[in-house]
């Protein structure tokens, strides 16, 4: 995998976390990232993983990646084993091999015996065992794991170094960042520096300690040797001493000077050094003499067969995504209030003997707000720390057009009930009762109108909910506002829907209205479009 280029900062004139970023990743490296608090290592495994986007550069080659949070939510409201079958199937394994795969690595963190519990009753750490069990589940390419040890007791910590040496030595790439500075210190290939928005490589640095860790036994000794090149005529930032390293830069620069430092304050000289006026350029960070481990040059480890059914359904995880999201909104219960007002809606509506066309428009009518309510849901169903292992999965965006999709089918089913309501209860004649009205004919236009208002309710609930409104804070009202907009304003597909049923009903003249549904199902792809482009933007 190659970034090239790759920015990001949050909001439009946000400061950047991170600029000018260019980064191979390869097949069996183990990657350490360190830097203080606030540095941007959290951003930068979340643009490795794919669960954020650069704001500037691109990134290319990923391959089937999972990802490991800091914490994982216990709001989830399955079962350990439930949880980590699902995401098994999003990482393109089937149930049985997902299942299996899982019961056999809770094994391996002593959590066997927790496969079964729902996972709001789990303590922290066997939460976090969970979380460290889905990404290794699928024995994915890429491995991405920020801070997956906290929590962690000291035999699931060893479990997971020796996962990680595994997924290494079988061709994987392990990029991780960890705030114990010996954590894996004598395996990591490369420990990259995220220093004032850049990132500084250091092959086979053994691993540095961020400067608020109190560093211990042999990383307490390892000194890193930083070899930098100033502007011309400029010396050392704040008199730091250092060894002349070359020849002078062309155009004059002065030539490059070598500086050994702990690695514990390594941090502090590359900032120095890079924020210094005009900023020094960093050629290498490397291990100071007899730390080195890694050997330039060496051999590249290549992938191993991975293991039987990984992957086998990686191109289509959509399926895996409905299937996931329709079971996360059935457990959730969200579905009840929005559910019970549409009941109620028709219960006050329609009753028996009412004109057929009239109920159909009433029903239809009060299914959009109904879809919109059931959107916004499914969109905001996950939580976002298992939102970002589904998406590392999958990406955003699927992960958004499953939950959107999840929202419509679920009022897609409502509309279909009731709209058999309607036709089995309803009288099929004009609103005068002289003419005739075939059930027939009635019943399709009026599943046809409820389409068109669930795909309506499909794009307020997708426009007033993440990604694209940002504050939460009006959100409901905003939905509820625009719903009975979208309703009454004489332009809306769905007023021209429901006014032609109510029509009918005076002259006994069925319409199907197919124009509206077409630029219903143009406007709800749209705006799911966008929607699904902005939720890696937005993560
Ligand atoms: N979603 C977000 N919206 C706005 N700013 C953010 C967001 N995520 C991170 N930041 C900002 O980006 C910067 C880098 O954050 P990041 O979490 O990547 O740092 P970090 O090095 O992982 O920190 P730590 O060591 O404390 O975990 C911080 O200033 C943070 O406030």
């Amino acid at each position: 995998m190659m970034l090239h280029e790759v920015g990001r900062r949050y909001g439009l004139r946000g400061p950047w976390v991170l600029h000018g970023v260019d980064l191979e990743v390869r097949p069996g490296s183990l990657i350490r990232v360190v830097g203080s608090n606030g540095s941007g290592k959290s951003t930068l495994l979340r643009l490795l993983a794919g669960i954020d986007a650069p704001t500037t550069g691109r990134i290319t080659g990923r391959p089937r990646t999972a990802y490991v949070p800091e914490r994982f939510p216990a709001e989830l409201p399955f079962t350990a084993l439930g949880y980590l079958t699902h995401l098994g199937r999003l990482h393109g394994l089937s149930g049985a091999v997902a299942a299996r795969g899982a019961e056999e690595w809770l094994e391996r963190f002593d959590a066997g015996g927790h496969a079964r519990i729902p996972l709001a009753e789990l303590s922290k750490g066997t939460s976090q065992k969970v979380a460290v069990v889905q990404a290794l589940l699928a024995a994915p390419d890429l491995l991405v794991l920020d801070e997956a040890w906290t929590g962690l007791d000291q035999a699931a910590r060893a479990v997971l170094d020796q996962a990680v040496t595994d997924r290494v030595a079988d061709g994987a790439a392990v990029v991780f960042v960890d705030h114990d500075p010996r954590r894996l210190a004598d395996a990591a290939d490369e420990v990259l520096h995220v220093v004032d928005t850049r990132l500084v490589r250091a092959p086979g640095t053994p691993a540095a300690p961020l400067p608020s860790a109190a560093p211990t036994g042999r990383a307490a000794e390892a000194r890193v040797c930083v070899e930098a090149e100033g502007p011309p005529g400029a010396s050392l930032p704040h008199g730091l001493p250092g060894d002349p390293a070359g020849e002078p830069g062309p155009g004059g620069a002065a030539p490059a000077v070598r500086l050994t430092v702990a690695a514990a304050h390594s941090d502090a000289l590359l900032r120095a050094l890079l924020t210094a006026r005009p900023p020094w350029h960093i050629r290498t960070v490397t291990p100071a003499p007899a730390q080195g481990r890694a050997a330039p040059g060496a051999p590249e480890r290549r992938p191993r067969p991975r293991p039987a059914g990984a992957g086998a359904a990686a191109g289509r995880p959509l399926p895996a995504l409905l299937r996931y999201q329709a079971a996360l909104l059935a457990r959730s219960q969200r579905w009840v209030p929005p559910i019970v007002l549409y009941a109620a809606f028709m219960g006050i509506g329609v009753a028996a003997g009412q004109p057929i066309l009239d109920s159909f428009g009433y029903a239809a009518g009060a299914l959009l707000p109904i879809a919109a309510w059931l959107v916004r849901v499914c969109v905001s169903n996950e939580p976002p720390a298992a939102r970002n292992c589904s998406a590392a999965a999958t990406s955003p965006a699927r992960v958004h057009l499953g939950a959107v999709l999840t929202g419509l089918s679920a009022a897609a089913v409502l509309g279909v009930a009731g709209a058999l309501f309607v036709a089995l209860i309803s009288d099929p004649k004009t609103s005068d009762q002289r003419i005739d009205i075939s059930r027939l004919d009635a019943t399709s236009a009026g599943l046809l109108a409820a389409l068109i208002c669930a795909l309506l309710g499909v794009v307020v609930g997708v426009l007033f909910s993440r990604p694209l409104l940002l504050s939460n804070g009006w959100g409901i009202q905003a939905t509820a506002v625009a719903s009975l907009l979208v309703l009454v304003v004489q332009v809306s597909p769905a007023n021209a829907a429901v006014s032609d049923l109510v029509g009918g009903s005076h002259t006994g003249t069925v319409t199907l209205p197919l124009l509206p549904l077409a630029l219903t199902a143009a406007a709800a792809a749209g705006a799911t479009a966008l929607a699904c482009a902005l939720s890696s933007r937005r993560s």
